[in-house]
């Protein structure tokens, strides 16, 4: 810090000497100046007293020492005349030496007689005085000889005073004065003069001191505080810098997570894109990209006048892998099928997935219908060839429908359409080859098309009928149950087998409120025939759609509430490739119907699933063995020895078996002597119209061993 008080002390200090010094100096110049004034002014004044007084004298002996040596002079007798003369007029002065000069510069008197003689002639005083002017001087002499004495230490006024005779100079007086106690008194004067401007000088500082201090106090309290301030300040701002680097860190880290978010984001649109494009399973483009793309190959065809190959591929028997082997082979088998297509074509070419087993390939820039069938054909053996999956040996054989642009058609969704009805055709006649569409294909699609029309509108309009199978303990040959079975009369023509309109409903979606009309009507009817065979139990068919229907079990709930039916009245048949499907959640469906009371059976068992553990797993009751078993019990020991064998896993797993398809007393027989169940089949019943079955109760009649004409 600025040592403020220290640098105004040392300041004054220097200032209060300097200005004492200064002052006195000027002191003394001005009363010396002003006592040498007065001093050759008296001396004037005594030279013209002593030349009033001693001129009678004077100029004699001027004249005299103009002819006289200078040792005739000093011992001249009017020399010590005029020296007492002389002495006699300074009495009482402060004159100590007289001495006077003729006009040429010879000291022709002195009141120390050792100096007569002397030339003065070069003296300046002298000079100066010879024209006129009086001249003095100041001058310290350590010893000084006066009035025949010698005295020391002293400080003497010398004054040239010219000596004139009718304005002529004749003479030069030299008078010196002593001045030592006047110069003693400026001295003493001066120091005083100096003491007091410091004392002065002093007092001043005390006052400026005081204000001065008062002054650094208030500057060192206002730069403590600037200090504590420019601290607080410094502090602040480090506080600040921290939590802007805190910050800036923060934003980086937020930036760098943002950019993170931004770049899952984007990858995440991209997966969006891609999968809104692609099909999940194999990577192919799904039908929206399929649509871009052929549309594309369409307008480039129609520019050029060239042509175009759709095909549509469908895997045969697909559905068995899948039910036989679960979905997770099946997935594997259709991702296998989507790498050898690809591979097989050429990079312009569009391999589509549509969903399931169904493909369509897109060939642009063909050159007429036979370069087509080549690669349909190529593509039908690559298919062919044995797959390895998950240590099975597959194959996957495909049905391929063709549609040529523009001959069967100028746009996707007609191309897409008569591929879709030749493929049809190409399943119709034999399944593993190629067909290309034509005119008639349509009429079979628009008859599948009009099936589904018809059926909307039968459901609507309560054409559907239900028939009911006796189901027959073969033992006693009384009918305990009954399998409700689906009818659609035609007015004009015979009716259409549920063969032939079940898979149309399952394709459409139509099942589910068909099942459920299905599940209400035979609840009912059940229920109604509990009056005339207390305890007949009534078996439903369910399809694979309807155990997916998310609400089913509430739906059967809401049935067997409205018909009154007993749950255990009411049995549920499923196939084995159901239950592999979506386990889990299968597992879930079956458990919360056991525990309404409702009974599980398994149609058309030994043809689907070969794995028996889920037998364990699943809540089943009732296995219901194929008819193509029990058709050739007789003849085939292996269908027998198949039959058997189930019959007898059955018992031990305390599961009641139902045999299907029993149309001869030899298969009947057969299957009483294995101490079968229960049994089905035209040899007892065809499936009866309810009145009819109605009557079979009401006649209680045992069947076993009658044959019942539908
Ligand atoms: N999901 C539903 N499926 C149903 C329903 N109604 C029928 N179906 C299924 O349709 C398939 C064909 O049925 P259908 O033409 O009725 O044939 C059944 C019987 O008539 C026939 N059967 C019975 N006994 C014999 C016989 O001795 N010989 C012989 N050749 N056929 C016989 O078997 C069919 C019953 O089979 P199953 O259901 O496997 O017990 C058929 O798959 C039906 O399941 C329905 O409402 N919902």
């Amino acid at each position: 810090m600025f040592r403020l008080l220290r640098y105004f002390s040392l300041a004054s200090l220097l200032s209060m000497v300097l200005a004492a010094l200064v002052l006195g100096w000027f002191y003394r110049e001005i009363a010396v100046h002003a006592m040498v004034r007065m001093g050759e002014s008296g001396n004037q004044a005594l030279t013209q007293v002593l030349s009033n007084s001693l001129w009678s004298r004077l100029v004699p002996y001027l004249d005299k020492a103009r002819q006289l040596s200078t040792d005739q002079l000093r011992e001249h007798p009017d020399r010590d005349a005029l020296s007492r003369a002389l002495r006699q007029q300074v009495r009482g002065l402060s004159v100590v030496k007289v001495k006077l000069y003729d006009a040429r510069g010879r000291t022709v008197f002195s009141t120390d007689a050792k100096q007569i003689g002397e030339d003065k002639s070069s003296n300046a005083g002298f000079i100066m005085a010879s024209k006129g002017t009086v001249v003095s001087e100041l001058s310290h002499r350590d010893k000084f000889s006066a009035f025949e004495r010698v005295i020391e230490d002293r400080d003497l006024l010398s004054s040239y005073i010219p000596v004139r005779e009718g304005g002529r100079i004749v003479a030069v007086f030299e008078v010196y004065d002593d001045l030592t106690s006047d110069l003693a008194a400026i001295r003493t004067t001066q120091q005083r003069v100096m003491l007091g401007v410091f004392a002065i000088l002093a007092l001043l500082y005390g006052v400026l001191f005081l204000i001065v201090r008062h002054g650094a106090a208030v500057i060192r309290r206002q730069y403590h505080e600037h200090e504590l301030i420019e601290a607080a300040l410094r502090d602040s701002q480090q506080t600040l810098e921290c939590r802007v680097a805190e910050r800036t860190a923060e934003l980086a880290r937020a930036n760098a997570g943002l950019e993170a978010e931004m770049l899952e984001r984007r990858l995440a649109d991209q997966r969006v894109v891609h999968m809104a494009h692609h099909d999940a399973l194999t990577g192919l483009p799904n039908r929206s990209l399929l649509n871009d793309r052929v549309g594309h190959d369409i307008a480039r065809a129609r520019r050029s006048g060239g042509e175009l190959a759709l095909l549509f591929l469908d895997l045969d028997r697909f559905k068995n892998v899948n039910d036989s082997l679960g979905h997770e082979v099946g997935d594997e088998l259709l991702k296998a099928v989507a790498a050898r297509l690809k591979g097989r074509l050429r990079e312009d070419d569009t391999i589509a997935r549509l969903g399931g087993d169904e493909f369509i390939v897109a060939l642009p820039d063909v050159a007429g219908a036979a370069e087509v069938a080549t690669v349909s054909a190529a593509i039908l053996t690559e298919l062919a060839r044995p797959y390895n999956i998950a240590g099975h040996e597959l194959s996957a054989d495909a049905s391929i429908g063709i549609a040529l642009y523009p001959r069967d058609g100028d746009c996707i969704e007609t191309l897409m359409r008569n591929a879709d009805a030749a493929m049809y055709c190409a399943k119709e006649s034999g399944r593993a080859n190629y067909q290309f569409f034509d005119a008639q294909m349509n009429q079979r699609v628009s008859h599948r098309l009009s099936t589904e029309n018809n059926m909307r509108r039968a459901l609507e309009h309560e054409e559907f009928v239900l028939h009911y199978q006796p189901v027959i303990n073969l033992t006693t040959g009384r009918i305990e149950g009954a399998e409700a079975l689906l009818r659609w009369p035609q007015s004009d023509a015979r009716p259409i087998s549920p063969a032939e309109f079940i898979p149309v409903a399952e394709d459409t979606g139509l099942i589910v409120p068909l099942g459920e009309w299905v599940l209400q009507k035979a609840c009912e009817q059940a229920k109604a025939w509990q009056a005339l065979q207390p305890g007949l139990r009534m078996a439903v068919n369910l399809s694979a759609r309807q155990l997916r229907q998310k609400n089913l079990v509430g739906m059967i709930e809401g049935v067997l509430a409205s018909s009154g039916l007993a749950p255990n009245l009411l049995e549920l048949e499923l196939t084995e490739g159901m239950l592999v499907d979506n386990v889990e959640e299968t597992l879930a469906t079956l458990g919360r119907l056991e525990d309404m009371g409702i009974r599980i059976a398994i149609d058309d068992f030994g043809t689907g699933y070969s794995s028996l553990s889920y037998l364990k797993r699943f809540p089943i009751h009732t296995l219901k063995i194929d008819r193509s078993f029990v058709r050739d019990i007789s003849d085939d020991p292996d269908d027998a020895a198949l039959v058997t064998a189930i019959i007898f896993m059955a018992r031990s797993l305390k599961l009641q078996v139902t045999a299907e398809g029993v149309e001869t007393e030899e298969q009947a027989d057969f299957l009483r002597s294995l101490a079968c169940d229960q049994v089905q089949g035209f040899h007892f019943d065809r499936p009866l119209p309810a009145l009819e079955f109605s009557s079979r109760l009401e006649k209680k009649m045992p069947q076993a061993s009658s044959r019942v004409a539908a």
